[in-house]
């Protein structure tokens, strides 16, 4: 069996993608946009949840995009483009002309513009991971404005670890999951 290949800032914690993914909502056949991949471990995790899944893994940083290269290759993901850039500049561009059913965002440089061209791209529901506060408010700020904003999540996980013997826990850091939804 193959361990994820990380990065820094990535895999996100197991238990965080599987809050995310069960308010993305995914089904099968869906155009999935994993936005700021990092290790590519979410479009890995999504993949299991839904069938033929089309997945765009997205990241501007190029030791993300050669971990996501070899994750997914260990992982058998098939239906993959690992795209490289600035996600708002790909996919605006003239030559990205498919639309998105979901995405998970994980990277939130540009949040604003990110979730400006999901809706465009006709997303029916968006998820953001965000750490900072700041991004957080800017992110329901932004989906408030294009009328998508449905609930923020806060989780916050503790691990179990040995101590003399026993058990202990140690906190990971809290997570912010929002959640965006095409309204009806
Ligand atoms: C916290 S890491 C994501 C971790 C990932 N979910 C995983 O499981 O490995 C954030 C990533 O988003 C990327 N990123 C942030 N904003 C971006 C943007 N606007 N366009 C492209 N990549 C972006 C960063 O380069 C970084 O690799």
């Amino acid at each position: 069996m193959f361990e994820i290949v990380s990065v820094s800032g990535g895999p996100t914690k197991p238990e965080i993608i599987a809050v995310s993914l069960s308010k993305l909502g995914l089904r099968d056949g869906d155009r999935f946009a994993d936005v700021g991949c990092g290790t590519g471990s979410v479009s890995i995790e999504a993949a299991k949840l839904a069938r033929n899944l089309t997945i765009y893994a997205i990241d501007a940083r190029n030791e993300a995009l050669k971990a996501t290269e070899i994750n997914f290759k260990n992982f058998n993901i098939e239906n993959a483009r690992i795209l490289a850039g600035e996600a708002s500049d790909l996919l605006n561009s003239e030559s990205f002309t498919d639309f998105i059913d979901c995405a998970f965002v994980g990277g939130t440089k540009n949040i604003d513009s990110v979730l400006e061209i999901l809706v465009k791209k006709k997303a029916r529901s968006i998820v953001v991971n965000a750490v900072r506060i700041e991004t957080v408010v800017k992110t329901i700020e932004t989906m408030k404005k294009l009328g998508i904003f449905d609930e923020v999540v806060h989780i916050s996980v503790s691990r179990s670890a040995p101590i003399a013997g026993e058990t202990m826990f140690k906190p990971e850091n809290p997570v912010y999951i929002v959640v965006g939804k095409k309204q009806n």
